[in-house]
């Protein structure tokens, strides 16, 4: 057994002993980006409303859960539970992530604002994880295109995507609108230090997007659900598609 194996086994039983424990529902995000961009420092914020105080590299992957109202404020309000799986971004471990990549729910892609070669490799990420070995065809919702087109991403059965930008604080200049990573596969989009709390506090913008991206992966495990019943796998793309590269 390698260490991964250990580690996805301990997972296991963590999870079969929270299932035991809980009636509440939980859907499963990955958090994905080249490695020191900020994925660690980011699902901490975000779990715990509070900047950690020295992240270390992750080696396979680590899980923040955090809970969350769904639709907060409607007849329809409930309580699940928000699985962050930070993958460590580093290539030492690139062929055994797979391991990790399913069941998926939702997709954070982080990049740094300091570093255009992080938001550059977003889409070598997606593809990874949308290629992943273990997808299965059948259970796709997007055959293959050339080109991309951003209504693939959009459909209410696609897999929801949010795209953050970390370092704010140090970042100098931004692409102008309609360049970026995020607005060419029409996902909503975060920029922030991790390292702030404010950025992510509520009522401001960035909650909302927060708050209603977990919302959409909600629907979107609730639908797979409808669609496959409780298989291990989750229907996400698994087609070949091509973003044009940035400039
Ligand atoms: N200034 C600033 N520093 C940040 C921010 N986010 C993360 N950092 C710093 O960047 C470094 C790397 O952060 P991590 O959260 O460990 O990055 P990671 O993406 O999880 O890295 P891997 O575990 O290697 O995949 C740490 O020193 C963080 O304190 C931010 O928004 N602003």
């Amino acid at each position: 057994m390698n260490v991964l194996q250990v580690v996805l086994f301990v997972i296991k039983i963590i999870e079969i002993k929270f299932e035991m424990n809980t009636s509440i529902k939980r859907v499963r995000i990955m958090v994905l980006g080249d490695s020191g961009v900020g994925k660690t420092s980011l699902v901490n914020l975000i779990a715990h409303n509070e900047p950690i105080k020295s992240p270390s590299w992750t080696i396979g992957s680590s899980v923040e859960v955090k809970l969350h109202e769904y639709k907060e404020g409607t007849k329809e309000q409930k309580t699940y539970f928000i699985e962050m799986w930070d993958i460590g971004g580093s290539n030492n471990h690139k062929n055994e992530r797979h391991v990790f990549y399913n069941p998926c729910h939702g997709i954070i892609l982080v990049y740094d604002l300091t570093n255009r070669k992080s938001e550059e490799h977003l889409n070598d990420w997606l593809q990874e994880l949308l290629n992943r070995e273990g997808g299965n065809s059948s259970m796709t919702s997007v055959t293959s295109f050339d080109e991309f087109d951003p209504e693939n991403f959009l459909g209410t059965n696609q897999i929801p995507i949010l795209v953050v930008g970390t370092k704010i604080n140090q970042a100098h200049e931004r692409k102008p609108n309609g360049k970026n990573f995020a607005t060419q596969i029409g996902a909503d989009e975060i920029l922030l230090d991790c390292r702030q709390p404010r950025y992510l506090a509520a009522g401001t913008s960035n909650s909302v997007k927060l708050s209603r991206f977990f919302d959409r992966v909600i629907d979107f495990s609730s639908k797979s659900h409808e669609r496959f019943g409780n298989s291990v796998s989750s229907p996400i793309y698994s087609s070949k598609f091509t973003i044009p590269h940035q400039e």
